[in-house]
């Protein structure tokens, strides 16, 4: 199989099997980012349960998720996490000048019952909160974001770029929406995208979930799966 060489890494490296090719890659260059893999997208009550998406998938997700987070940490791989969500006066969400404030699913769902106000995505709450089951360590990363890509208007360029990250290894929720966005700038910031496809989920139909796959695998990036994660950078020495 063609592999494609990222960064450093030479004859070297940990070769991770990918579509549309495999990628060579230092662990060091290398950094897995969990998108939104918070109540609000992910546990019974949350937010996208709250609007009346499908949430049945994710609790799999995040069994997927703590795996890779293992392996990860035992090869020395940088995990950043990513909240989403605004203050609790909802400033960051903007008004209705702002186009968030029109599509946003979690502020139409408080506009329409409003004893839900005030709950959803605001930081400090628990819907805010990441789920118990992928509470971050010790070395880990936490970073808050306002948007659905990760890139705009949050540290994530520059605390990745800081540490000569050239690969980020993509997981979390919601892979046609936050997931998508993030690794779409990634690329044009000349960052090299994998997405783990069964360690993220989608909203909406199952359509949407075949359809970043397959915008990933032609046009942003490489998509490859949880077991070849933990495959391939399982076999390092601690
Ligand atoms: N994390 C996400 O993909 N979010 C998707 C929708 C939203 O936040 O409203």
């Amino acid at each position: 199989m063609e592999t494609v060489t990222i960064g450093s890494a030479g004859d070297g490296g940990v070769i991770l099997g990918a579509r549309p090719e495999a990628v060579r890659v230092l662990p060091s260059e290398t950094a897995v980012v969990v998108i939104d893999m918070q109540n609000a997208y992910a546990s019974p009550g949350g937010y996208v349960d709250q609007a009346g998406f499908d949430i049945s998938g994710a609790a799999g997700t995040i069994g997927r998720i703590a795996t890779v987070l293992e392996t990860a940490r035992k090869a020395g791989i940088q995990i950043v996490y990513l909240q989403n969500g605004w203050d609790p006066d909802y400033v960051e969400a903007g008004g209705p000048g702002s186009p968030n404030w029109h599509k946003s699913n979690a502020l139409k769902t408080m506009r329409a019952r409003p004893e839900l106000a005030g709950t959803l995505l605001a930081r400090g709450s628990w819907d805010y909160a990441l789920v118990d089951a992928l509470a971050p360590q010790p070395g880990d990363i936490t970073l808050h974001k306002t948007r659905y890509s990760a890139f705009f208007n949050s540290q994530l360029d520059s605390v990745l770029r800081a540490r000569g990250i050239r690969t980020i290894v993509f997981v979390g929720i919601a892979t046609n929406v936050c997931v998508e966005s993030t690794l779409r700038d990634g690329f044009h910031l000349e960052y090299f995208g994998v997405m783990l496809e069964d360690a993220t989920h989608h909203l909406g139909p199952p359509e949407m979930q075949a359809a970043s796959v397959y915008n990933i695998e032609k046009f942003f990036g490489w998509v490859s799966s949880s077991a070849d994660f933990c495959g391939s950078f399982g076999q390092l020495p601690d």
